[in-house]
C-alpha cells in the first residue's frame, strides 16, 4: 500500500520542465560539493553535519534535526494551504480511513520550491533528474497514513501504472514544517523507531535492500494527529529519471 501520484498532473510539471532545470542549475551551482548519482550513498549522508543515523539492522534511515529553518517551513506551509486536495493511494485496499489526510502538488516552477528541491537532492546526493516533484502533505485532528510503505508493490494491481516509466521508489526525505499540540508522530513498527514532529527536521530513509529489491522493513504510519496541525514535505526518488 503506498500514495498514489496524479498522472494528469504530470504534463503540467513537464511544462514547468525548462524553468526548473534553470532554477535547479542555478542553486546547485552555488551548494558545496556533493553527488549527483542516480542512487545514494548513505556514507554521502553520513559524512554531513549534525547527521544521525538511526541504529538499525534492517532499514537505513537518518535524521537531520533543523535542516529546514522556520522561515522555509511558514513559506511551505502558506502554499500547502493554499492548493490542496484529498490525499490518495495506490493499490486500494477497501479502507476509507487508510489515508485522511490532504495533499498538495508543489510548484517547480516557483523558485522558491526549486530551492528547496535543490536542497534535498544535494542532501541526498541523487540527480535532481530522479526526484518525483516535492508533495506537501497536511493533516489536521484525527487524520493520518496508516502503515504503508513508500515503494510500490511490484505484483500489485498499479505497479505498471506507476512504475514504468521510472521504476520504483528508491529513497524518502520528508521534512516535518511544524509541531502538532500532539500526536502525529512517524512509527516505523518493523525496527521499533518512533519520530517525534520538530519543524525542520528531516528524515530520509532507503525503501529498499538492494536495487529491484523493496526493504519491508520501511513500513512506516503517519500516526493520527490528535491536537493542532501537522504538514510535512515528501520526496521521492526513483530508480530512474523521473522523465
Ligand atoms: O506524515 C508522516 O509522518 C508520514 C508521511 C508518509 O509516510 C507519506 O506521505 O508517505
Ligand atoms: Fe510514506
Amino acid at each position: 500500500m503506498t500514495d498514489a501520484i496524479q498522472p494528469s498532473r504530470r504534463l503540467h510539471f513537464r511544462a514547468r520542465a525548462v524553468a526548473k532545470s534553470a532554477f535547479q542549475a542555478l542553486f546547485m551551482s552555488v551548494m558545496p560539493d556533493h553527488p549527483t548519482a542516480a542512487d545514494a550513498d548513505p556514507a554521502w549522508i553520513a559524512s554531513q553535519a549534525r547527521v544521525q543515523r538511526v541504529p538499525s539492522r534492517d532499514l537505513t534511515l537518518f535524521i537531520r534535526r533543523d535542516f529546514l529553518v522556520p522561515d522555509e517551513c511558514a513559506a511551505l506551509i502558506d502554499r500547502i494551504e493554499a492548493d490542496r486536495r484529498p490525499s490518495t493511494i495506490a493499490d486500494a485496499n477497501g479502507d476509507g480511513y487508510f489515508r485522511t489526510s490532504e495533499t498538495c502538488d508543489l510548484d517547480h516552477g516557483d523558485p522558491f520550491v526549486a530551492m528547496i528541491d535543490a536542497k534535498l537532492a544535494a542532501f541526498a546526493g541523487i540527480d535532481p533528474a530522479y526526484g518525483e516533484p516535492i508533495q506537501g502533505q497536511r493533516y489536521d485532528v484525527g487524520q493520518e497514513f496508516k502503515a504503508h510503505t513508500d515503494y510500490f508493490d511490484p505484483k500489485g494491481a498499479d505497479y505498471v501504472k506507476y512504475c514504468s516509466v521510472a521504476g520504483n521508489r528508491s529513497w524518502t526525505l520528508m521534512v516535518y514544517l511544524d509541531e502538532p499540540a500532539a500526536g502525529g508522530a512517524t512509527r516505523f513498527p518493523k525496527i521499533g523507531k518512533t519520530v517525534q514532529p520538530q519543524t525542520g527536521k528531516l528524515l530520509a530513509w532507503n525503501n529498499r535492500i538492494a536495487p529491484g529489491q523493496p526493504n519491508p522493513a520501511s513500513l512506516h504510519h503517519g500516526m493520527k494527529v490528535r491536537a493542532g496541525v501537522k504538514h510535512v514535505i515528501t520526496k521521492w526518488y526513483r530508480e530512474k529519471p523521473w522523465g
